[in-house]
């Protein structure tokens, strides 16, 4: 799943979903199904989104005692998604207890879903994580040390924002997927993003996949926003 634009489809109902994919004709695109949209429409949605042949990144973020977590990935799996997360800071038993769970779930003849694991999430500051989650070290460092013990778990890679992908690849290795979200263009607002970057940056340091919402979602012309942000993404050498 590298090199992908993920377009998070933060949207209130299926409804507004089949509206904005109407504007992309017959384009296969990696869509990301958050809590908005899956807390309204549930397993439906995925099961419409992949009758049209689109890679979906269910992004739940769990995060709970590894039973839980376990029996929730078993769960997810059977959807046949291509993508989950949890939250790191859950330890190493609860990200294996989710392999273990996918593992299970995973329909015969298909692939297990990868999994990856939200470092700090992209709208949050150093200053925030020291301060209100009592981390006395500096941000980076954080991420680095989720993203190592998210490795010993076994799992394939983890959310975190473009500033921090090059210094993963470094420590942890080039097989290790980092997906960024918090990407905007120079022009655009950042909104309640905090570590934010263009795609341009993100390809230079070397980020799998980027996330895109409200810049495309949101934009008076959602196709051709969708348009600049893949062809910055696309268009950099490494
Ligand atoms: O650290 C994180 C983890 C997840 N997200 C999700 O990505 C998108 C970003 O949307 P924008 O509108 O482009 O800001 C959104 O669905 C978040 O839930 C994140 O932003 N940061």
């Amino acid at each position: 799943m590298s090199n992908s634009l993920i377009i998070a489809l933060d949207f209130a109902n299926k409804k507004e979903v089949d509206i904005f994919l109407s504007q992309f004709e017959q384009e296969q695109l990696f869509l990301k199904v958050g809590m908005e949209l899956f807390y309204k429409e549930g397993p439906s949605i995925i099961a419409a989104l992949k009758e049209k042949n689109h890679q979906i990144f269910l992004d739940l973020k769990l995060h709970d005692i590894p039973n839980t977590v376990k029996s929730a990935m078993r769960n997810m799996a059977s959807l046949g998604v291509d993508l989950v997360n949890v939250h790191a800071a859950g330890g190493i038993p609860m990200m294996q207890g989710a392999l273990e769970g996918l593992e299970a779930g995973t329909l015969s003849g298909s692939k297990r879903p990868d999994c990856i694991a939200v470092t700090q999430l992209t709208s949050t500051s150093e200053e925030q994580m020291q301060q209100q989650q009592l981390i006395n070290v500096p941000l980076l460092d954080s991420v680095l040390h989720y993203a190592s013990i998210t490795k010993e778990a076994g799992l394939n890679g983890v959310v975190c924002s473009t500033l921090e992908a090059g210094a993963i690849r470094e420590k942890i290795g080039t097989d290790f997927l980092t997906v960024t979200p918090g990407i905007r263009l120079d022009s655009d607002n950042v909104q309640d993003q905090v570590r934010v970057a263009t795609p341009k940056k993100a390809k230079e340091n070397g980020v799998s996949s980027i996330v895109v919402g409200r810049s495309i979602t949101r934009s008076a012309n959602p196709y051709e926003s969708y348009l600049l942000f893949k062809n910055e993404w696309e268009g950099v050498t490494q």
